[in-house]
């Protein structure tokens, strides 16, 4: 007998697996049982959106349909094609046995969505693999090949063809054999030698990994009860642990991620462009312009993605330090791949070329430009390729902040330029945010997004102004952890504070990564400081702004962060990693303080908190309004994916709403009262609209933009 199952479970698809069962069992005709999916998918597990109405949720009966799979006595078996994921594997380890095709994978994600495979999957997992492998699937949610599914133990036989059939096959093979043996609830967990220092370290190393995130230790916690507990008592207790979770902010955090990153890419702009509409053209090849940090990750990606490269640098002694350096990136990746080399096959000059040759570059489909930030260089590039480039070719700039339509003028196709900001290593981060100027076609922002889709990336495209969305509001954020130090703080004070609150680095030590000199070269362009800065101008005011000269004095001592030994941490040498705090700087804010007249006051975690992170969703609000970004959402993956916002916080915008709009506003309202003359924490006019007409749910927020946005 078949019983079909759909990707998603409904409260259907469980009535009639369980009607299903129980006909094969009273029907002496029938000698065992095959579930499969339907169109080669077994199952990718309950359906997520219906977790905001946990009562009704299909997910809560679950549970006792795999245990009557699992009671059945009639041999049952999975055969598994594409997914089994979450609840559609833990119907396969009810099931008696399981056939995988080669090419399925299984996992259960659910501690993904701040959840734990609460359908007795953390109870059945490790009594068949192990408690190792159990615990590193179910704190992961990694997904497994067929092939790795084997080796556990996880599935019995793999399909190279037709599963079903192969699974009809072993359900014939195997009727009359006692099922005892294959109920892995009877079965028990596989104890190790060291099991309580295993759990433990277990343990410390979830909480390491997502500071303050729930799902991982529960699901420990969960795992620990399978070893030490009796199958019935290891239910209960998970059972416990998953209403805890349910209930949780957390896991609603976590699964409005998950939405909202497949809802950017159906992008919009406000002339009416949009996803729905425009036609990527298709990139057989690229360019990668400069090949210093940025450049060499950007080539790295491609060759990934199986792009053919051409990489160019401006001389030879350039290209070699280049070269040597990418070639030394990309034996380190093949070594993480099955196949490496081969697959990569970046020693091939036809996928991947180094030139000095600018005449290279005439047949390309896509340039990225990766030189440093200097408007004039990247202006001279665009021209030259301007002239070069085949006439359909897309131009790229990897820019954190440049205005892509001063770019673009410098060519006389600027409806094919656009900013594609990739974030360090660019091998490794997954946020690509890409900017369309003026001129830029709907067309060259699918192609865009399109190469991000190739790139493994999440591509959210956004509108053209200083910073774009994720280092505009970076910098209210970092200006307020710098006055807080002016006021009375330490660096260690505010960045423990922040990374309390899930952040993977606070902004000093991120400062001190990144490089002090980055962001003073970038204040002397401006005019901020040095020497265009006008005789006479207030060492602590810019245009009637208050400004802190502290990260400029740091620089000009010399302080430029982890590369220079020092910056606002100490470390053991020039390039070390260990950051202690250090009496120097501490002796050199408090001179500091005297000489302007600060009086030091003690400063809360709250006030930190509240200052930087109100300060970057008051900028958020600025955006939203400004129809910077189409959605908060977008926002939201801009900072969980290139800046470290902790997922299980949902992004700032998210965070924003969970605090409620009326606490942001009344906040911003009170610190903007003591420091009058700080436009970031001045409350935004959307925000105190939002307010005014009640306070709707994030979803609806865009709809009380002056602009609108073309549906979606
Ligand atoms: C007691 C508890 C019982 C059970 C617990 C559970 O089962 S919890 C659910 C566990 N399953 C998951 O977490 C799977 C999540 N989905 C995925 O990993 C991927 O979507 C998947 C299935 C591997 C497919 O990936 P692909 O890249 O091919 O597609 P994409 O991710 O873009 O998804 C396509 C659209 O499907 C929507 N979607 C995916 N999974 C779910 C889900 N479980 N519930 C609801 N909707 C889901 C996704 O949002 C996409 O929608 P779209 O409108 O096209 O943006």
């Amino acid at each position: 007998m078949v019983i079909e199952s759909l990707f998603y479970f409904s409260l259907a698809v469980l009535q009639a697996l369980e009607d299903g069962l129980k006909k094969a069992d009273a029907d002496p005709s029938v000698k065992a049982v095959m579930i499969c999916g339907e169109n080669g998918k077994f199952s990718a597990g309950a359906d997520i959106r219906g977790f905001s109405a946990p009562q009704s949720h299909p997910g809560i009966g679950l549970a006792p349909i795999v245990s009557l799979i699992e009671s059945s006595e009639k041999p049952v078996v999975a055969a598994i094609e594409g997914v089994a994921l979450g609840g559609g594997l833990e119907v396969a380890l009810g099931c008696h046995y399981r056939v995988a095709h080669v090419k399925a994978r299984m996992g259960l994600p659910e501690v993904t969505i701040g959840l734990l495979p609460g359908a007795e999957g953390t109870q059945r997992l490790p009594r068949l693999i192990g408690v190792p492998a159990a615990l590193d699937m179910i704190t992961t949610g990694k997904h497994i090949p067929a092939t790795e599914a084997l080796k556990l133990g996880l599935v019995d036989e793999i399909a190279e063809e037709n599963t079903i059939e192969a699974a009809i096959r072993l359900a014939n093979k195997v009727i009359g054999q006692p099922l005892a043996p294959r109920r892995l609830s009877l079965k028990p967990v596989p104890t190790l030698p060291n099991m309580e220092a295993f759990l433990r370290e277990a343990l410390v190393k979830v909480k390491k990994q997502a500071r303050g995130c729930l799902a991982p230790e529960l699901c420990v916690q969960a795992v620990r009860a399978a070893s030490e507990r009796p199958f019935a008592e290891g239910l209960r207790r998970e059972r416990e642990l998953f209403r805890l979770l349910l209930s949780s902010g957390q896991a609603r955090a976590l699964q409005y991620a998950f939405f909202a990153e497949r809802a950017v890419r159906r992008w919009a702009t406000p002339a009416g462009a949009s996803w729905s509409s425009a036609n990527a053209q298709p990139v057989r090849s690229a360019a990668v312009i400069g090949l210093g940090t940025m450049g060499r990750g950007i080539v790295t990606s491609l060759v990934k993605a199986n792009i053919p490269v051409v990489a160019l640098e401006q001389d030879l002694e350039n290209l070699k330090k280049g070269r040597k350096a990418v070639m030394l990136l990309l034996e380190r990746e093949a070594m993480k791949m099955e196949g490496g080399a081969q697959r990569l096959d970046f020693h091939n000059p036809a996928r991947l070329q180094f030139t000095v040759d600018f005449d290279l570059l005439r047949d390309v489909d896509l340039v990225i430009e990766a030189v440093f930030e200097n408007m004039a260089l990247k202006k001279e590039i665009f021209h030259k390729l301007s002239k070069i480039c085949k006439p359909g070719a897309l131009l790229c700039t990897n820019t954190s902040a440049l205005n892509i339509n001063e770019i673009a003028s410098a060519t006389s196709r600027p409806q094919q330029v656009i900013g594609t900001h990739f974030f360090s290593p660019a091998h490794v981060m997954r946020l690509l945010e890409i900017i369309y100027g003026s001129h830029t076609s709907p067309s060259a922002i699918a192609t865009a997004m399109q190469l991000a889709k190739a790139l493994n990336k999440i591509g959210v495209v956004v509108g053209n102004c200083f910073g774009f969305v994720g280092n505009r509001m970076m910098f209210p954020y970092v200006q307020q952890a710098v006055f807080l130090l002016e006021e009375g703080s330490r660096p260690e004070a505010v960045d423990e504070v922040l990374e309390d609150f899930g952040f993977k680095i606070g902004p000093f030590r991120m400062s001190d990564l990144a490089g002090l000199d980055v962001g003073w070269r970038s204040r002397q362009g401006q005019g901020l400081t040095g020497p265009s800065l006008p005789a006479g101008t207030p060492a602590r005011q810019r245009h009637g702004q208050r400004y802190s000269p502290l990260p400029d004095l740091l620089c000009e001592h010399g302080r430029f962060g982890q590369k220079t030994g020092h910056g606002w941490y100490l470390y053991e040498k020039a390039g070390g990693r260990t950051a202690t705090p250090d009496p120097w700087l501490h002796n050199f804010l408090a001179r500091y303080r005297d000489t302007h007249g600060i009086k030091a006051r003690a400063i809360d975690q709250e006030e930190i908190l509240e200052r930087c992170l109100f300060a970057l969703i008051n900028e958020g609000f600025a955006i939203l309004a400004e129809g910077i970004a189409s959605g908060p959402e977008h926002l939201d993956v801009i900072y969980i994916n290139g800046y470290g916002w902790p997922r299980h916080r949902g992004g700032p915008m998210f965070y924003a709403s969970t605090v409620g709009l009326p606490r942001v506003l009344a906040k911003l309202e009170q610190y903007s009262e003591v420091h009058p003359d700080v436009p970031g924490l001045r409350p935004n006019a959307f925000l105190r609209k939002l307010v005014a007409v009640g306070s709707p749910p994030l979803q609806e927020w865009m709809s009380y933009v002056s602009w609108q946005s073309p549906k979606l």
